[in-house]
């Protein structure tokens, strides 16, 4: 049995494997990580394309193949998925990396494989049983498809010519065989350069039937198709929440202070049990409201000693996680820090850029803003510093 990336719970080798191929550069898609490594909507997008394919089949083992300069940003998006075998190392060309993860399964010997690119996230359990279904008719090469509805012109000399759309697909993946034939073909065509697995097939004498696609089954392959996913995604998360959150710490001797996640040198410091970061910790009360999900003293009792001095990152970290782990996405946050000194315009920039590192969102999602009391009030006296935030996020 191959070794396994992480712990996993025993999955069942009789089902089919999958082989996900995450070894491209993605160099149409512009400047950049590698797209499969992008974030979509705060998650990376191969871990949106693995938690599809774990839905849809819960024992099915998964090969990765992923370039070598990759291993680090696969581990990571990977984290937490059951049943993921050891990454098998990619080729030059897609039809060599579909090879390499073939040959990493020889030892399983699975009965069907799907072949699945990474770059295409919004995989369905409908499309997995459609392609399954025709391999459990007797198939043995089955792809999605959707018809062509537009009209069709080639270039043509002196102009175009039309083509006749009728019969014809736009053909997506997972793709799925029979592993022995798939393996056997792809060793007879090593070399060249297929576009996908079904053509593969063909070429070995395999008949290709074709499945139920769907449109939104897109492959990320231009940046702007980035730009039509965060929208797919947006409109299926319709449970729009909106919560807000208040802190304050008061100042104690020192000679900075932790704001928003940024060090700002000062003449006191904050005193707190964490960091003191009084802005993240307004914000990260601000996404918990909104998950009706507890506030941060629940999550991280100061009386608890593991706590004590530990940056806040960690506590805004983990409320962003439980927005991903509802299957979710913060839309925006804002932070007001309210005091008269230090003086914050010069740091407003980092602390923007350092809450949407943190929160993996964009920084035109994320606006920080600094106040004072006018004098008035435990602000106004230099006593400490008070934030307020607000963050929405959208559910499923
Ligand atoms: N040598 C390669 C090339 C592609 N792929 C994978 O095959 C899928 C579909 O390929 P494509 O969209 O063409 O990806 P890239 O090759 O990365 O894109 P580009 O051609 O723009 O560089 C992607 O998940 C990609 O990571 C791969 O594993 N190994
Ligand atoms: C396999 C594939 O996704 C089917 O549509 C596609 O052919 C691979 O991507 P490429 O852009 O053709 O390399």
């Amino acid at each position: 049995m191959p070794e396994t990336l992480m712990d996993c719970q025993p999955l069942i080798a009789d089902q089919p494997a999958i082989v996900l191929v995450c070894a491209g550069r993605g160099q149409r898609a512009g400047e950049g990580l590698p797209k499969q490594y992008r974030l979509l909507a705060g998650e990376p997008v191969v871990r949106r394309t693995l938690k599809a394919l774990r839905a849809a089949l819960p024992l099915a083992y998964i090969q990765p193949v992923i370039h070598p300069d990759d291993a680090e940003l696969f581990a990571s998006a990977a984290q937490g998925i059951d049943g993921i075998l050891v990454p098998a190392p990619g080729g030059a060309t897609r039809q060599a990396s579909v090879l390499a993860g073939l040959a990493a399964l020889e030892a399983l010997s699975p009965a069907l494989v799907l072949v699945h690119d990474a770059a295409r996230p919004f995989v369905t359990t409908g499309l997995v049983n459609g392609v399954l279904t025709a391999l459990q008719n007797g198939a043995a090469a089955v792809v999605p498809g959707v018809a062509i509805v537009d009209s069709i012109r080639r270039d043509a000399k002196g102009g175009t010519a039309p083509v006749d759309r009728s019969g014809l697909y736009r053909v997506q993946t997972p793709q799925g065989f029979t592993f022995a034939d798939l393996l056997s073909a792809h060793r007879a065509v090593a070399g060249e350069d297929l576009s996908d697995d079904a053509t593969v097939m063909e070429r070995a004498g395999h008949a290709v039937a074709i499945s139920g696609g769907d449109a939104n089954n897109i492959k990320l392959t231009l940046a702007e198709d980035f730009v039509l996913a965060e929208k797919q995604i947006i409109s299926a998360l319709a449970d729009v929440r909106t919560g807000t959150g208040f802190d304050v710490h008061r100042f104690e001797p020192g000679d900075h202070v932790w704001l928003c996640g940024i060090k700002v040198p000062f003449t006191q410091k904050l005193k707190g049990h964490s960091d003191a970061d009084v802005g993240l910790h307004a914000l990260t009360d601000a996404i918990l409201m909104a998950l009706a999900d507890g506030d941060i003293g629940f999550h991280f009792p100061p009386t608890e000693a593991k706590w004590k001095g530990v940056s806040s990152d960690t506590f805004l970290t983990f409320a962003r996680d439980r927005v991903l782990a509802r299957g979710g996405m913060i839309a925006n946050v804002g932070v007001t820090i309210i005091c008269e000194a230090p003086k914050l315009m010069p740091w407003k920039a980092a602390m923007q850029e350092r809450v949407a590192e943190l929160l993996q969102i964009a920084t035109d999602r994320v606006s920080i803003q600094a106040t004072t009391t006018e004098k008035l009030g435990f602000t106004g006296r230099g006593e400490g510093i008070a934030a307020q935030a607000v963050a929405t996020v959208r559910l499923p």
